[in-house]
């Protein structure tokens, strides 16, 4: 069995882990290009964390000109076994006010102008997303957030929508007729690449805001999302702390690890060798 190795994908207001010891930063170009930023790689005790701020230090990358699959890429050959996503999010719901934290396990992807996957004409795969997120990494991330003082809610599906502007307010109340929790504009493709990769992915939610369909509230702005922020920052950072106590030790195998033994259609014979040297940097098991 292996050990551990978290990627984390650090939202907006979470560009640093300073619990991480033994640092050293990874510039990795992977076959899609370069990542958001350099990676951190560091230990908490003796579990590997790699740090990934998904909008670069400096939040330089709007959502719809992340690359997310070089983000992904570069974390799988960083030697991820593993990835949490911190993310800041509006609520859609009355009882998930600013502070509280979701454990995402549904999305909605409504975003249109961003390639979803990594394969290609050349070599083609349809993965099973019906469960985008992993049971396993999702319970401990929301144990540890309990554990260090947030709310958390169990579950919960998160809109992706394209951004960057905010929902207009009939958006905004469609998707609260859909049920949904929370909305953001980052998780998608990404959860979807992730699984690709074969790395299991899990979302922790932080609400800065009730968007725009609140009667009491005004419609969100920046200014309500910074406030709101760099509390919900630190305590994503405390959560990770306490993550990284509960997967010192081995790593059981998961099911998303294998997650292409039935995904590929394109036979050996058929694959274009030059998508197939690209797909190596993502599976190496099945490609290199
Ligand atoms: C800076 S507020 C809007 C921005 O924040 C969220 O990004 P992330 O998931 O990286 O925290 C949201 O999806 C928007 O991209
Ligand atoms: N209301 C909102 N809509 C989309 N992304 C967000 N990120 C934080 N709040 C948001």
């Amino acid at each position: 069995m292996s050990q551990w190795t978290l990627g984390v994908i650090g939202g907006s207001g979470l560009y640093e882990i300073d619990a991480l010891e033994n640092r050293e930063t990874l510039r990795i170009e992977t076959p899609w290009g370069q990542p958001s930023d350099e990676l951190l790689a560091g230990s908490i005790g003796d579990v590997r964390i790699i740090f990934l701020p998904r909008h670069g230090r400096g939040h330089r990358v709007p959502p719809s000109q992340l690359n997310f699959r070089a983000n992904i890429a570069a974390l799988k050959i960083a030697g991820v076994t593993d990835i949490l996503s911190v993310s800041a999010v509006g609520s859609l719901k009355e009882h998930l006010p600013p502070g509280h934290f979701v454990a995402v396990d549904q999305f909605i992807d409504r975003t249109f102008a961003r390639t979803k996957s990594f394969f290609e004409t050349g070599c083609v795969a349809h993965v099973s997303v019906a469960d985008p997120v992993c049971e396993r990494l999702s319970k401990l991330a929301a144990d540890s957030a309990r554990a260090t003082g947030s709310e958390v809610q169990d579950g919960g599906t998160y809109l992706v929508m394209e951004g960057p502007q905010f929902s207009t307010r009939a958006e905004s109340l469609l998707y609260r007729s859909w049920n949904c929790d929370v909305i953001g504009m980052t998780n998608m493709p990404e959860a979807k690449l992730a699984r690709e990769a074969e790395l299991p992915y899990a979302s922790i939610a932080m609400v800065t805001d009730y968007d725009c369909w609140h009667e009491e509230e005004g419609p969100v702005d920046m200014a309500q999302i910074v406030a709101c922020m760099h509390d919900n920052a630190a305590r994503a950072r405390a959560m990770i702390v306490e993550l990284a106590g509960k997967l010192q030790g081995e790593r059981p195998a998961s099911p998303i690890d294998t997650a292409l033994d039935t995904a590929v259609v394109t036979p050996p014979d058929a694959r274009d060798p030059e998508v197939v040297r690209r797909l190596a940097a993502i599976a190496p098991r099945l490609f290199a």
